[in-house]
């Protein structure tokens, strides 16, 4: 039976329990670039799980009817049934604009053009520019080839270390990351990145922090510098091959590297579930006993498994949609407020909710649910996608190659136990030895 849109309002208890359990806990762990120290303490304190419990009752109290909270000036619905996640994403950009007060807020202190915080007009042509360089309906890239000899020799690095580290591994994956983006010149520019890494701990903070205009310039330049080489074999040389009318192609970029240290941390993830899951683990090495990790291939297996570790441990815990004109969920400027560790954890509805479930993603399940929505839904899903879930999951394939990895450090993820609700990727290390 469909669930009723118009929202019930919220009590100023339950609005404040919202708050202190669900948007404070998000906002404290680093919403544009993660706090270590925060995430520490959150998995430590188990705080995820709290908010999902909440959420739960908040939908058999109110018949899963949107929840509008009381906050005084704006209008803030927060959406609590699985159907409805997914009629909202299907309405973007209108009625549901993906550019939100909060996301301008934060994403313009490094790319005030980006798609992301585009009104209806602007975002067009921003959307076309990225479909057309990243292709996200094409599961391996036009690049697949060059791209998969990049993660191959990056592969091999990490895999002469014994103890494989979030330092080392990021180490490697940044390196990767700036050759697929901005060709082998970039390869051991950190500053560009670490510019990048200034303005997005400024982001954080949304309107609360100045934005550093004279920091954004070099970032900008120096980016610039990199795509204008349009290197063959890196998604620069594609920018420089698209049409660029109405589009500032580095703001677009600058998604891209903010949003590559998001896969960063799920294909860590993904080895730490996979260090830790034996039937899953062998499933994926079947996939890839007589493979050659340094060519392309579709890795269906490992693909699912990288979809799990979002689906356990959304990078993007919360979706925001902003409303461009009046409608069942309330007057124009409504605020659509989707938490999704909720809808991807929910043991009412999930009876997978807490497991390592890579089949859910082959067998037609995940699909089934309009709120598993790990890249977001609809038309303003993630054009990044196909090209994160080849990265990573022909990562994984290259590392199980080298090795057997053992996990030695951070949470253990148990097969036999729930998972946890967080999951602290800084802290993970592994041991690997030759399988
Ligand atoms: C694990 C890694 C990633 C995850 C989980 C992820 C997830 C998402 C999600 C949930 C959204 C929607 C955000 C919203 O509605 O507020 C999004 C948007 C977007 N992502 Fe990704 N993303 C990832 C990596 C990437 C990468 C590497 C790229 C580019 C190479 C990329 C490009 C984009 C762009 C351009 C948008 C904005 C789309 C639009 O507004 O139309 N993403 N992503």
């Amino acid at each position: 039976m469909p669930t009723d849109i118009e929202p019930v309002n919220a009590s100023t208890t339950e609005t404040v329990r919202i708050a202190a359990e669900v948007v404070l806990p998000t906002l404290a762990s680093g919403v544009i670039k993660r706090r270590p120290a925060v995430l520490a303490v959150a998995e430590r304190l188990r705080l995820g799980r709290s908010g999902v419990g909440l959420m739960r009752r908040l939908r058999s109290r109110h018949d899963a009817r949107p929840l509008r909270l009381r906050v005084p000036g704006r209008s803030i619905d927060l959406v609590l049934s699985h159907e409805h996640v997914g009629e909202v994403l299907a309405a973007t950009p209108v009625p549901f604009s993906p550019s939100t007060f909060e996301k301008r807020a934060a994403l313009s202190h490094f790319q005030p053009h980006g798609v992301l915080i585009s009104d209806v007009d602007e975002r067009r042509p921003r959307r076309r520019f990225n479909e057309e360089v990243l292709e996200p309906q094409r599961s391996l890239h036009e690049l697949a080839a060059p791209l998969a000899r990049a993660v191959a020799d990056e592969a091999a690095l990490l895999a002469r270390e014994s103890e494989l580290s979030w330092h080392t591994f990021t180490i490697a994956w940044w390196q990767l990351v700036r050759r697929l983006v901005l060709g082998e010149g970039a390869r051991y520019d950190d500053t560009v990145t670490d510019l990048l890494a200034r303005l997005r701990l400024d982001a954080n903070w949304a309107y609360a922090h100045r934005r550093r205009d004279r920091l954004h310039a070099r970032f900008h330049n120096r980016l610039t510098t990199h795509l204008d080489r349009a290197e063959p074999g890196s998604l620069a040389a594609v920018v420089a091959a698209t049409d660029q009318a109405g589009i500032d192609p580095a703001d677009q970029v600058a998604h891209w590297l903010f949003a590559f240290d998001a896969a960063g941390m799920v294909t860590f993830r993904a080895l730490g579930l996979l260090a830790n899951h034996p039937d899953q683990q062998r499933r994926a090495r079947e996939e890839i006993a007589d493979l050659d990790p340094a060519e392309p291939h579709q890795l269906p297996y490992l693909r699912a498994c990288v979809l799990e570790s979002v689906r356990l441990w959304p990078t993007t815990p919360v979706l925001l949609r902003e409303s461009t004109t009046a409608t069942a969920w309330g007057p124009a400027g409504t605020t659509v407020l989707i938490f999704t560790p909720f809808f991807h954890r929910d043991p009412g509805v999930l009876p997978y909710a807490d497991r390592f479930e890579p089949d859910i993603w082959l067998d037609g399940r995940a699909e089934a649910n309009p709120a598993l929505v790990p890249f977001s839904g609809g038309p303003a899903v993630c054009p990044g996608r196909n090209i994160v879930l080849f990265c990573a999951s022909t990562l994984l394939a290259a590392l199980l190659h080298a090795h057997d990895y053992r996990q030695v450090g951070g949470l253990r993820l148990d097969p036999d136990r729930p998972l946890p609700a967080t999951l602290d990727p800084f802290r993970l290390r592994f041991t690997g030895t030759v399988g």
